[in-house]
Order: structure tokens, then C-alpha cells, then sequence
């Protein structure tokens, strides 16, 4: 049994937190809502997030960080990526010896273009880190807090700290895989949110299943072109943190960054979209950083430069459709080949 403390509670910080109490670890499940915490005490339950379902009795919420993460080996990290920064300077402050840190965050930071783990690394003082992981893949938490059948993938710099983070997750509900690939894992499954929005707008505009098919498939060419001029291995992308999560968020009722998108398809305005929905929707602040990175790298992002119009330009999703569609001819597979080719090459 390993003590560890999930930070967040919300859907993905919880359900998370349920996972590592079923494979019989002591939780900690910390959130910065005092009411939350003592809410989640006395009804056993995250009212307000994952509504359904019953917690396991030992999964304990604090609302004191430093009393969640004293005497912990293991530290996961699950609020929405904007906050990472500010949690990992809370964490400096509390503690005292080097843990393992894990997180689920979905996102890139617009203007310096870090990923969540790029953030921590940059933040986390030294001498208090065993380890960066990234946990990723096609994981609703609605699902996931049900038990049904999950699968993700962790990923390191350091191999085996993605596998000591599989050891603590892996059970026969939530299988997990490793990878070496933690920019592809991590890019994959921040990128797929920008297209999830798009999905979702189609929708709204009344647009059938051929558009969401095109929209998956030509944004994961869009996702590894960006992928492999930034470092990853293009194969990282056919895998569950790339297709797989596209599938997963672009189809659930459970996405936020598709419910968003929606919502905008059928005219809503941003602001009004943001507030209803009550959860973090990370593909809007992932557009802006994707579509800045695409032009600093001069890499062809067409249906992300179309959603950055949509979402900071005010431009009817519509006409973006219009757009994307009367695009110059090509051949499906330009730029793709010669990254594939690179691949065989060695
Ligand atoms: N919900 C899901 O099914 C999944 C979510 N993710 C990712 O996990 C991350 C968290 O998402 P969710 O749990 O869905 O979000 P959420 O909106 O359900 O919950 C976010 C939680 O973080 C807390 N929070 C926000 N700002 C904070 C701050 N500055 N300090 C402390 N706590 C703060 C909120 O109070 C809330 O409890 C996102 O990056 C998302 O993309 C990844 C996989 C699945
Ligand atoms: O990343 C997710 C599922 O894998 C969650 O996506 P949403 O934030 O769109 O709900």
C-alpha cells in the first residue's frame, strides 16, 4: 500500500482518486473548497462532479495541502493545466522529501507553449522530485468512476517512472500502458481537445457523421505534423493518446470541449458557453496556444486556424466550414508520407 495524494477534485481528480483506492492505496483526495471537502466526507459523494456515484469509504478529502501530502510517496496532479503552475508552487512550500508526481492535465500553455509536465519540471523544486509522469489516453471520468473498461498510457523521460506510476494504477477495469513518447503523449491528448471542440460545433450546425469522420482524421493529420516538428514519434498518434482519445471526445456526451462546441455550432457566444458549462473545457485555451505554435513553426494547422477564428475572432463557424472545404487541392497523404518515411528510415 503507497500513500498518495490526488490534487483536484473534480470529475478527473476524482475518479482518478477512486482507481488508486480500489488498487487498495491510501488516498488523499485534496481540493483548494473547504465546503467540498467536508461535502465529500459526509455523503460519501462528489456532488457536484461526478454526481452518480459512491466513493470508496477510506478515500479521504482534505482541504489542508500540507496535511494531504505529508508522508506521501506519490503526488497526482488533476486540475485543469492553467492552475499547474500555481499548484507546484504551493507543493515546493509543503513538501519536504522527493516524491513521484503523476498528472492528468489535458493542455499547452499559450505563449511559452509548455505541456503540463514542461510546466512542472520548470517549477517543481528539485530536490523534492522523484520523477515526471504524464497519464493520458481515451478516459472519460463518468466512466471511469463506473468502473467500465478504460485503458491510457503514462509516459516519462525516465521509463521506469512511468512504469512505477503503471504499477500504482493498473487493475482489471483501467488497464495502463507505458510509453517513452512523453511529448507525443502529451501533445496528443492537449491537441485532440482543439478538434473534440470542432467536432462538436459540426454537430450543432446540424453537419451528419461524414463531417465528424473528416474532422477526426484530418485533424490527427494536422495533430502529427505539429507532433513530430515538435519532437514526438508520429506513431504515438495512431495510438490511445491520440486516435483513441480523438474517437473517445470527439463521439461522448461526455465531453466538455464537444458540449462546448455544440453549444457554439448552434450559435451560442463563447463567454455565455464557458460559464454554463461549470468545468474547465481545455481546448479553448489550446487553440490559441496550437494555432501561435503552428505559425512559429510554419506548420499547416488548417482546422485549428479555423476553430482560433471561431472561438477570438468572432467568425461564424459556418463560413469557417465553407472555408475548410474549398481549401486548395492536395494529396491526402503530403507532409505524412515524408514523416512516416523518417519513421521507417530510422
Ligand atoms: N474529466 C475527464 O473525464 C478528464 C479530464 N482530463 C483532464 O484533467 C484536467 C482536470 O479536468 P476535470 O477534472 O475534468 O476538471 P473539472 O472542471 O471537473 O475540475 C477541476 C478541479 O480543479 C479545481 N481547480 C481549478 N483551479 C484550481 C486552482 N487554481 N487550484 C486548485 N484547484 C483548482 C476545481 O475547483 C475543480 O475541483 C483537465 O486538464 C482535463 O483535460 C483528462 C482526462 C479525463
Ligand atoms: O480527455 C478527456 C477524455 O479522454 C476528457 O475530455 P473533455 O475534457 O472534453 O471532457
Amino acid at each position: 500500500m503507497t500513500k498518495i495524494a490526488v490534487l483536484g477534485a473534480g470529475s478527473w481528480g476524482t475518479a482518478l482518486a477512486m482507481v488508486l483506492a480500489d488498487n487498495g492505496h491510501e488516498v488523499r483526495l485534496w481540493t483548494h473548497n473547504k465546503e467540498q471537502a467536508a461535502d465529500i466526507n459526509a455523503t460519501n459523494q462528489n456532488r457536484r462532479y461526478l454526481p452518480e456515484v459512491t466513493l470508496p469509504k477510506d478515500l479521504i478529502a482534505y482541504d489542508d495541502m500540507k496535511k494531504a501530502v505529508e508522508d506521501v510517496t506519490a503526488i497526482v496532479l488533476v486540475v485543469p493545466s492553467k492552475a499547474t503552475r500555481e499548484i507546484c508552487e504551493k507543493l515546493n512550500k509543503v513538501v519536504s522529501k522527493p516524491v513521484i508526481f503523476i498528472h492528468g492535465a489535458k493542455g499547452i500553455e499559450p505563449d511559452t507553449f509548455y505541456r503540463v509536465s514542461v510546466i512542472m519540471e520548470k517549477t517543481l523544486d528539485k530536490h523534492i522530485s522523484n520523477g515526471i509522469v504524464a497519464l493520458s489516453g481515451p478516459s472519460h471520468a463518468e466512466e471511469v468512476s463506473k468502473r467500465h473498461p478504460t485503458t491510457v498510457t503514462v509516459s516519462s523521460n525516465v521509463i521506469e517512472h512511468a512504469e512505477h506510476a503503471q504499477d500504482l494504477f493498473i487493475n482489471k477495469n483501467f488497464r495502463v500502458y507505458t510509453s517513452p513518447d512523453l511529448i507525443g503523449v502529451e501533445l496528443g491528448g492537449a491537441l485532440k481537445n482543439i478538434i473534440a471542440l470542432g467536432a462538436g460545433i459540426s454537430d450543432g450546425l446540424g453537419y451528419g457523421d461524414n463531417a465528424k469522420a473528416a474532422l477526426i482524421t484530418r485533424g490527427l493529420a494536422e495533430i502529427t505534423r505539429l507532433g513530430a516538428r515538435m519532437g514526438a514519434n508520429p506513431l504515438t498518434f495512431i495510438g490511445l493518446t491520440g486516435v483513441g482519445d480523438l474517437i473517445v471526445t470527439c463521439t461522448s456526451v461526455h465531453s466538455r470541449n464537444w458540449k462546448a462546441g455544440h453549444m457554439l455550432g448552434q450559435g451560442a457566444k463563447l463567454d455565455d458557453v464557458l460559464e454554463s458549462m461549470g468545468m474547465v473545457v481545455e481546448g479553448v485555451r489550446t487553440t490559441k496556444a496550437a494555432f501561435q505554435l503552428a505559425i512559429l513553426q510554419k506548420v499547416e494547422m488548417p482546422i485549428t486556424a479555423g476553430l482560433y477564428d471561431v472561438l477570438f475572432e468572432n467568425k461564424d463557424p459556418k463560413e469557417v466550414v465553407d472555408q475548410l472545404m474549398s481549401r486548395v487541392r492536395r494529396h491526402e497523404m503530403e507532409d505524412l508520407s515524408s514523416i512516416m518515411e523518417d519513421i521507417y528510415k530510422g
